[in-house]
């Protein structure tokens, strides 16, 4: 039977704002404080799902999640009416009210990690969804992220969900952005290759020195071990940390693999030539010497971490068209880039390697330090589990018109700061969402819907 990669990207909320939250992301802290615009944001990731769609992509869309999260003001001991916790939560720390508001569900990449049905033991589809302890503004996403993965994969038959690691530094889980499934053809088993940030119960191991490894060793093996995934079928890799202390926090932002491809950055592991010849022998080892592992490995002297970090090549998806092609949706910054804009002219041009590079537009995302990948959740679905899929989280161009205009509806053109504190914001968003769950058939998937 036939299996399609099925991108699902993280619809932007209304509530899409610079807040300089992610210690260790460069451009969240350099855009920090800067006005945002949730409108042209929703509009700029509805068009990428346009582009994907338009390739010949299959296309998910995951529902943002309900900010401000008055369930964390209230747990901290805030009291009051809607608008004098926000107040006061203002009044107590800026920081705290801008995390309850963050859209960062957005990045659906780091919603959860997935395993097809083709490498679990059970031949259910696995999610779990992490729990990104890490940060303050995305350790409350996990609850909503489960609900939401449920409403759109319900058929267990088909889908298996479990529940967030324990949301112990120990097991700090950053989802799918550290993970890769490399494989023949999506529907074929594949080698699921995690890359942690450091080792929870190694405390001698290497680790960054100036910014956090967001992702431990030990939740990795925990995910590999609950979606019931062969040892045949897991890599772990430590992501080199020097590259960790200059803003790339989490592996999907040196690195990206599809299929049988690895494009990743001359730095992008500790110990790269064990690393790469780690990887490759799994792979070939995996199938018996039929398939070999292709890397295209980026050197510094063509294209600098710094480079990498500001552009986003690597946080570009490389998908597989219809036409079984090879492509790259890279965002506009990576055209603008002369010496990245270079490089990929040049990738062109050699065989086996890209086919076609598609820019797209989503500053917006980026300026928090979100590019393509980082919007979107990959996962392979058979036939017969994409019908088992809930349609109208489907991207078409009817969802395309219907979504837009819904955002057009409900979303400001600008949010600062300041605006955090106008309790219209909550009624504002709380109505978009409230409208958004019957648009996209998903039951009562918010707090504020119980
Ligand atoms: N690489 C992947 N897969 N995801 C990118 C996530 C960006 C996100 N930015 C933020 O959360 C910024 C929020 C702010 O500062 O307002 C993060 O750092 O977790």
């Amino acid at each position: 039977m036939h299996s399609y990669e099925v991108n699902f990207d993280g619809l932007v909320g209304p509530t899409h704002n610079y807040a300089g939250l992610s210690f260790g992301n460069v451009a969240s802290k350099r855009f920090a404080a800067q006005p945002s615009n949730p409108r042209q944001a929703a509009l700029q990731g509805l068009e990428k799902m346009r582009t994907m769609r338009q390739l010949g992509l299959h296309q998910g869309v995951l529902a943002p999640h309900a900010r401000p999260h008055m369930a964390l003001l209230k747990q901290l001991g805030f009291t009051g009416s809607d608008a004098q916790i926000l107040e006061k939560a203002y009044k107590y720390n800026p920081t705290l009210l801008s995390a309850c508001f963050s859209s960062s569900a957005m990045w659906s990449a780091n919603a959860a990690t997935v395993s097809p049905s083709s490498d679990s033991a059970d031949n259910r589809v696995h999610f779990t969804a992490a729990n990104l302890s890490n940060k303050l503004h995305r350790s409350i996403e996990a609850p909503t992220t489960g609900r939401v993965l449920q409403a759109t994969f319900a058929n267990s038959n088909y889908f298996a969900h479990h529940a967030p690691l324990p949301g112990h530094d120990h097991f700090a889980d950053e989802g799918a952005a550290n993970h890769t499934r490399l494989c023949p053809q999506h529907g074929d088993k594949g080698l699921h290759l995690f890359v942690y940030g450091r080792e929870a119960f190694n405390e001698g191991g290497v680790k960054p020195q100036k910014f956090p490894a967001r992702h431990t060793l030990e939740a990795s093996a925990a995910i590999a071990r609950l979606h019931q995934l062969d040892d045949s079928q897991q890599l772990y890799i430590q992501q080199n940390p020097e590259v960790i202390d200059q803003g790339v926090f989490h592996n999907d932002v040196i690195a990206v693999g599809n299929e049988q491809l690895l494009f990743c950055h001359e730095q992008a592991f500790y110990k790269q030539h064990q690393a790469l010849d780690t990887i490759s022998s799994a792979y070939s080892a995996l199938y018996n010497d039929a398939h070999r592992l292709s890397i295209v490995e980026v050197p510094t002297e063509a294209v600098s971490v710094a480079d990498a970090v500001s552009s986003y090549l690597f946080n570009s998806q490389l998908i597989t068209l219809p036409s079984n092609a090879t492509a790259l949706i890279a965002p506009q910054e990576c055209a603008e880039n002369p010496a990245v804009k270079a490089y990929l002219d040049d990738l062109l041009t050699q065989p086996d390697t890209l086919d076609e590079v598609h820019y797209v537009d989503i500053k917006q995302s980026m300026q928090n330090g979100g590019g393509p990948a980082c919007l979107r959740l990959r996962v392979v679905l058979t036939e017969q589990e994409l019908a088992a899929t809930n349609p109208a989280c489907l991207f078409s161009d009817k969802l395309h018109h219907t979504l837009s205009d819904w955002v057009e509806r409900h979303y400001r053109d600008q949010l600062c700061q300041d605006d955090l504190r106008d309790p219209l914001l909550i009624q504002e968003s709380y109505a978009a969402l409230d409208e958004l769950t019957k648009l996209m058939n998903l039951g009562s998937i918010y707090d504020f819907q119980q």
